[in-house]
């Protein structure tokens, strides 16, 4: 699943790159202001942070919520507490769009992610020209000099890197390229089934100073306490909050 993804967002990324092509992805990236610190917006504190998601719909759960205006409800999780938005521009499944993601760029002054199957420099190039501060490099999709290469390639652009992890060897991979924030996902990308209990086995080894991030499975307040009290500085919600009333639930979210 996670090549066919991945493939998917190649495809996709080569048929743009019939029109914009490298030359022109690359100067209006780096004609952008500079990128927001989104480590400065996550870093650890006396509360659970929120990276809030655009999420329309998903491989393992359809369509979600229609989100007619991405600008509007990124403004709302701005205004009730969210410290990043995360957008998923994968169209295929995800039903996203770099164009989703340049509406919320314009919409909030908070860090901007670009949540996608990003395994080429294009890819990269793209989110920050579309004004997004943070890529996300999922640790399972690329082989580890790739890994780095795009790492280190995002990281020359002033971008930060969420690094995303679902194991131990996974995990090591992602300390070895020295990530300064790094995920655990719960869902399993073959299975698509949802494990909150991984985080916890995983965090201690997870360095001091590194941004602890535990991804999806976010349903109610109780399962961010449950990754809050496991050790997370971050949780990564999407389904939740599109599902509901947004204000409310990230409201809640952050009382605990
Ligand atoms: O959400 C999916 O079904 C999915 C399937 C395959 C790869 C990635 C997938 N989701 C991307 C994400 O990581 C989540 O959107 C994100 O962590 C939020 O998860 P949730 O709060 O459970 O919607």
């Amino acid at each position: 699943m996670l090549s066919d993804l991945t493939a998917g967002a190649l495809a996709d990324a080569a048929a743009r790159r019939e029109s914009v092509s490298y030359a022109d992805v690359e100067r209006a990236a780096l004609d952008q202001i500079p990128a927001l610190n989104a480590l400065e917006f996550l870093a650890p504190a006396d509360r659970i942070k929120v990276i809030a998601e655009v999420k329309r719909a998903s491989p393992s759960r359809g369509d979600l919520s229609a989100i007619p205006d991405p600008a509007a409800l990124a403004q709302t999780y701005a205004a009730h507490g969210a410290s990043t938005i995360s957008v998923l521009t994968e169209g295929r499944k995800f039903k996203g769009s770099l164009e989703d993601l340049r509406a919320v760029r314009a919409a909030v002054d908070i860090p901007v992610l670009r949540k996608d199957f990003i395994a080429e420099e294009y890819q990269i190039l793209e989110a920050r020209a579309a004004g997004a501060d943070l890529v996300l490099l999922i640790v399972a999709a690329l082989e580890q000099d790739v890994l780095s290469r795009l790492n280190t390639f995002a990281l020359s652009l002033g971008l930060t890197v969420l690094v995303e992890t679902h194991s131990r060897e996974e995990l090591h991979r992602a300390l070895e390229i020295e990530a300064a924030l790094v995920g655990v996902n719960a869902r399993n990308l073959s299975t698509f089934e949802l494990d909150r209990d991984l985080f916890g086995t995983l965090v201690d080894e997870i360095p001091t100073g590194t941004i602890k991030v535990a991804e999806s499975a976010v349903r109610n307040a109780d399962d961010v306490r449950h990754y809050r009290e496991a050790g997370a500085d971050v949780v990564l919600v999407g389904e939740a909050l599109v599902t509901s009333d947004p204000a409310a639930t990230l409201t809640s979210f952050l009382e605990i």
